[in-house]
């Protein structure tokens, strides 16, 4: 089957510095990728390439077939920012029914999203009201509510206790069964693990582009975050010998 997200020699420059350098990598369909690397290593910048916010200075991004930002994908691709996006003056109930109402579902569809993101008791509170956590979790219910088919979330699970967490790693792979497929950024390596596959990143670069145990395997150790430094030093180590 064809990748969902095809990225090619991608350079971005932000404020006049290069930010992404040649980067190439890919995300399978109907799968959890993770995004992960250090504050400051470019996921954001890479995720908003993918949703086609970003300018790019060379390189392509295709996104299921098409160049990434092409309006017939607006319907297809759902981004949960890192700020919550969503009205902090409406509940939470007032929100998904309004992005329900835009995407031309019915109620129904906005309440389910609601409940799949254990916010069934808070429908009835002001945006204003929740914690940081439970905002994070409204933003995404109102990216769920139209069912895309790629939903690329940045750094979903921060601020969140470990059981929601849990949960809502679930609830990922329980889309990416049902044929959805994820971009899901962190910058914590324990949450590796939890993905089918991933994309390791560091100033810009791709540090691995593989499956978990390929990871592991090839660094000799069970531990990710031991794995990533790993593979660090051996980039630089190896610049050492041919820069
Ligand atoms: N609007 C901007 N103008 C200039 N530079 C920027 C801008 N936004 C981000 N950058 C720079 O681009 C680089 C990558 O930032 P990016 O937000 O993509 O990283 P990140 O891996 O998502 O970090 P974090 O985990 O902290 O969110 C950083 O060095 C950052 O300072």
């Amino acid at each position: 089957m064809e990748n969902a997200v095809v990225i090619d020699e991608l350079v971005v420059t932000r404020g006049r510095r290069p930010v992404l350098h040649g980067l190439s990598c890919a995300v399978p369909p109907g799968s959890v990728t993770g995004l992960l690397g250090p504050s400051g290593s470019g996921k954001t910048t890479l995720m908003r390439c993918v949703v086609g916010v970003q300018k790019i200075r060379s390189g392509s991004v295709t996104v299921l077939g098409r160049p990434a930002g092409s309006p017939s994908l607006r319907h297809t691709v759902g981004y949960v920012t890192q700020a919550p996006s969503i009205y902090a003056d409406l509940t939470v109930r007032e929100n998904a029914r309004y992005f329900a109402s835009l995407y031309g579902v019915g109620p129904r569809e906005a309440d389910r999203a609601i409940a799949d993101v254990g916010l069934r008791q808070a429908g009835d509170q002001l945006v204003t009201t929740l914690s940081g956590g439970q905002r994070a979790r409204a933003s995404l219910a109102c990216a769920l509510i139209s069912r895309p088919g790629l939903l690329v979330l940045d750094e979903p699970t921060v601020g969140q206790d470990p059981v929601l967490r849990n949960d809502l790693w679930q609830q990922f792979h329980a889309l990416a069964e049902a044929g959805t497929t994820l971009l899901v950024s962190s910058h914590v390596m324990d949450e590796a693990g939890r993905c089918d596959r991933l994309i390791l990143i560091r100033d810009g670069r791709i540090v691995a582009d593989d499956t978990p145990a390929a990871v592991r395997a090839a660094t000799g150790t069970d531990d990710l975050d031991e794995a990533f430094l790993r593979l660090v030093l051996a980039r630089e180590n190896q610049e050492k010998v041919s820069p």
